[in-house]
This record gives structure tokens, C-alpha cells and sequence, in this order.
């Protein structure tokens, strides 16, 4: 399912707030939030949004629906996950560090894939990380480690599961490197 026009506003007005170049997502489904999100950053020359997806066949489909939106040259997608990426990431696309990371994909790798990140030097003071569906279905490992996390200051936004109209409970979290 993708992040919703509810939750999907949190992570909105976190990219505004901070003003990202790089973007990277981990899990893109159908594009639904690639095409969300990179739409705040397509008047920006120095920004780019990179979606990781799992699923060789969405990643496919993101590419078209990408191409419909007219944000082909905004996003790249990345077919496979953050392991078998980050590589490329580094030397293939020169992304070094990364401003905002989006994480919304298996919800028992969030912690794995974070730490992931982390040892490769991803993050840097202001990078901004909104990780989604953290209470339904959640990922309280990855919940707890960013709350206890020293060089991250963490928010966790109550709100509700996609397209429930309240009738289901979840959260964002949203975390903000700070050294
Ligand atoms: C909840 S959906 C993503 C929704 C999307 N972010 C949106 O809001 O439109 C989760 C996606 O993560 C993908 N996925 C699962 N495990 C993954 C992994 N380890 N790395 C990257 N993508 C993964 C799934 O194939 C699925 O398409």
C-alpha cells in the first residue's frame, strides 16, 4: 500500500521544511510516492530523488509511471535493495551522503537497512529521515533504536493508516541527524 494523502503530508512538509537535494526511498511499490515527493523537488536542478525497489516488476512500473508524470528525469530507480545498491550509489550516481531518506519497504529491515546507511557514511548533521507505518503493521526495533539513537532527534507523529479515515491508528516517524 503507499503512504497516503495523510501520512504522505507529514513527510510533504518535512521535504519543504529542510529543503533536500538528495532523496533516497526504500520501497516504491507503484510510485505513488516517488512521484509524490519528487514533484517538490522538480524546479530544483540540484535535487534528485533515487527510489529503491525490491520487486524487479514495480520497479517497472515505476519507471513508466514516472514517464507519465514527466518526472523520468527527477527519479532514478534502483531495482533490488539498499545492499545491492549502495555500491552504486556511491560510485555510479556520486551520491556521497543523503539529505532525506524515506523508508517504507519490509518493515524488519528498517533497522537493518539504518544501520546500513549509517556504516557507510550516508548521513550527515541534517539529513532527515521519515519512516513510515511504524505503529500498523510497525517496527518497534527500528522505533526504539532511533529513540535511544544519540545523533538523532526523533518525533513520532500519531496519525492513521492509509485511506481509514481514522479508523485505524499509525505513525511517522521522523528523525533529524543533529551531529
Ligand atoms: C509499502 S510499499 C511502498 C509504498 C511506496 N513507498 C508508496 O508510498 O507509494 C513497500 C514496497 O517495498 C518493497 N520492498 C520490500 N522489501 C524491500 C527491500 N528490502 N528493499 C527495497 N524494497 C523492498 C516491496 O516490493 C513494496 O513494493
Amino acid at each position: 500500500m503507499n503512504v497516503g494523502d495523510v501520512k504522505g503530508q507529514f513527510v510533504t512538509e518535512a521535504i519543504l521544511c529542510h529543503k533536500p537535494k538528495i532523496l533516497v526511498e526504500l520501497g516504491g511499490y507503484v510510485g505513488y510516492s516517488a512521484i509524490k515527493f519528487s514533484t517538490l523537488i522538480k524546479d530544483d536542478p540540484g535535487a534528485h530523488y533515487y527510489t529503491i525497489e525490491f520487486d524487479s516488476i514495480l520497479a517497472c512500473v515505476i519507471e513508466k509511471m514516472l514517464r507519465f508524470a514527466g518526472l523520468d528525469h527527477k527519479v532514478t530507480v534502483l531495482k533490488g535493495n539498499l545492499q545491492e545498491n549502495i555500491t552504486a550509489l556511491k560510485e555510479k550516481y556520486n551520491v556521497q551522503t543523503i539529505d532525506f531518506l524515506f523508508i517504507d519497504h519490509i518493515k524488519s529491515s528498517y533497522l537493518s537497512d539504518f544501520q546500513l546507511a549509517e556504516s557507510y557514511g550516508l548521513f550527515h548533521k541534517g539529513t532527515v529521515i521519515a519512516a513510515d507505518n511504524i505503529i500498523n503493521p510497525g517496527a518497534p526495533d527500528y522505533l526504539s533504536h532511533m529513540q535511544a539513537h544519540n545523533k538523532f532527534e526523533s518525533n513520532l507523529i500519531d496519525t492513521e493508516y492509509e485511506y481509514t479515515k481514522g479508523q485505524e491508528k499509525d505513525a511517522v516517524l521522523i528523525s533529524i541527524c543533529i551531529e
